[in-house]
């Protein structure tokens, strides 16, 4: 109903009629079932839109045929008045609607439903041809409860046949103009599926922008790190690291735990105690997950060179086990990182107790134990 009440709404405002005339109905009937074709409503829908088998292209109430007729009945303003108001409110809209049931029932009583129905229509079309006065799409909502069938401002000259929507044959008609300019629904004219298509095929094309964009990117970062081992690689102290001594390090591991650089990272609070300095590197206090305490050293350059005293360091402690010997728990190796990891001394550095001076200071006899002390580890370093 809300379909073709549209119609014949543009067909007021353009002619000041309330229907086609008989001659013109069954073009009108076929421009709409070419409409429910087109919006994908079932052709028999127009048995149900109409009163009865046939739609109702007409709307003439009690002999008024024109929208300047209904408007000369009485009490129509105040129908106009009442509907004035925001319709999109329920409120104004109840309002309207029943100053348009008590204008029928004084216009034609209230027995006669089929008449009552088409009058309603007419009162439907005759405000929404009150534009700057009255809401177009409002009314149509308040009257039909639906929305966006057409937005009716907007006016095409219309001069060929009904059934190429939108364009109306205007009837000749003294009353009318032959041509005029009918409002033209385009906006809303297109089925709810039609509109939807292209918004998926955005989002699609969208995703696939973005899926390409981290491909690329994860491409980008993989290429560098493979130029970063090349470059490595080409390097002469990284061929070191990459041959001899990782060969080193890990033909010694079976002896030592290996720790990972995380795990010495964050034993060592991230290398925040340190405990001494040496020519190898910086020694730090470390506390492992399993409670151990131990000394980390951790080998300050890159070169040649440290890399056999790391080398030296780990095969000499693998040999040696004495127990005025410190002992080698483990190693790291890791990218360029090289740690050694040592039972932790909690005493300090001999160098630091033979130097200290006061209620500190060593006696001779303990002196002399320490060199014999000593002097036994480098013998069984030698045998
Ligand atoms: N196992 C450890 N427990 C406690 N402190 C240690 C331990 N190992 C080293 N340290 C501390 O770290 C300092 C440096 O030790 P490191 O072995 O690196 O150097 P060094 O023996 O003095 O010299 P070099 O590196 O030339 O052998 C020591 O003086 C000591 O204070």
């Amino acid at each position: 109903n809300a379909f073709v009440a549209t119609s014949i709404a543009r067909y007021a405002n353009a002619t000041g009629r309330l229907g086609v005339p008989p001659a013109f109905s069954e073009m009108c009937l076929s421009a709409v079932s070419d409409t429910f074709r087109l919006r994908g409503i079932a052709t028999d829908a127009a048995v149900f839109c109409g009163l009865g088998p046939k739609i109702r292209v007409d709307y003439q109430c009690a002999g008024r045929n024109t929208v300047l007729e209904m408007m000369q009945s009485p009490s129509f303003n105040d129908v106009i008045g009442s509907c004035r108001g925001p319709l999109s409110l329920d409120i104004t809209c109840k309002t309207c609607l029943n100053y348009g049931i008590v204008y029928l029932r004084r216009l034609i009583g209230s027995d006669d439903n089929v008449a009552l129905s088409v009058c309603r229509s007419a009162v439907f079309v005759t405000l929404a041809t009150q534009h700057g006065v009255l809401s177009y799409d409002d009314i149509l909502t308040c009257f039909f409860g639906v929305q966006g069938i057409t937005t009716f401002p907007g006016t095409v000259s219309v001069t060929s046949t009904p059934a190429s929507t939108p364009n109306v044959t205007v009837p000749s008609d003294s009353s009318a103009p032959k041509t005029k300019s009918v409002p033209l629904p385009q906006k809303h004219q297109k089925p709810y599926h039609i509109s939807v298509v292209p918004g998926i095929g955005i989002g699609v094309i969208l995703l696939a922008i973005l899926l390409q964009i981290v491909l690329v990117v994860l491409i980008r970062r993989k290429n560098k790190e493979l130029r970063d081992a090349e470059l490595s690689a080409q390097s002469p102290d990284n061929a070191f690291h990459q041959g001899q001594s990782w060969r080193c390090a890990e033909g010694q591991s079976p002896m030592f735990q290996r720790y990972s650089y995380k795990e010495t990272t964050k034993a060592t609070n991230n290398f925040s105690t340190v405990i001494g300095k040496g020519g190898f590197g910086t020694v730090y206090k470390a506390q492992f997950s399993d409670g151990s305490i131990a000394a980390v050293k951790r080998m300050d350059k890159v070169s040649r060179q440290a890399e056999e005293e790391f080398c030296r360091e780990m095969e000499l402690l693998a040999r040696l086990h004495h127990r005025h010997l410190v002992n080698l728990k483990g190693f790291c190796v890791e990218r360029k990182e090289r740690f050694l990891v040592y039972e932790y001394m909690e005493n300090g550095s001999l160098k630091d107790h033979l130097h200290s001076s006061g209620t500190k200071a060593l006696s001779w006899q303990t002196r002399l134990q320490i060199a014999m002390d000593v002097a036994n580890a480098l013998v069984g370093s030698l045998k």
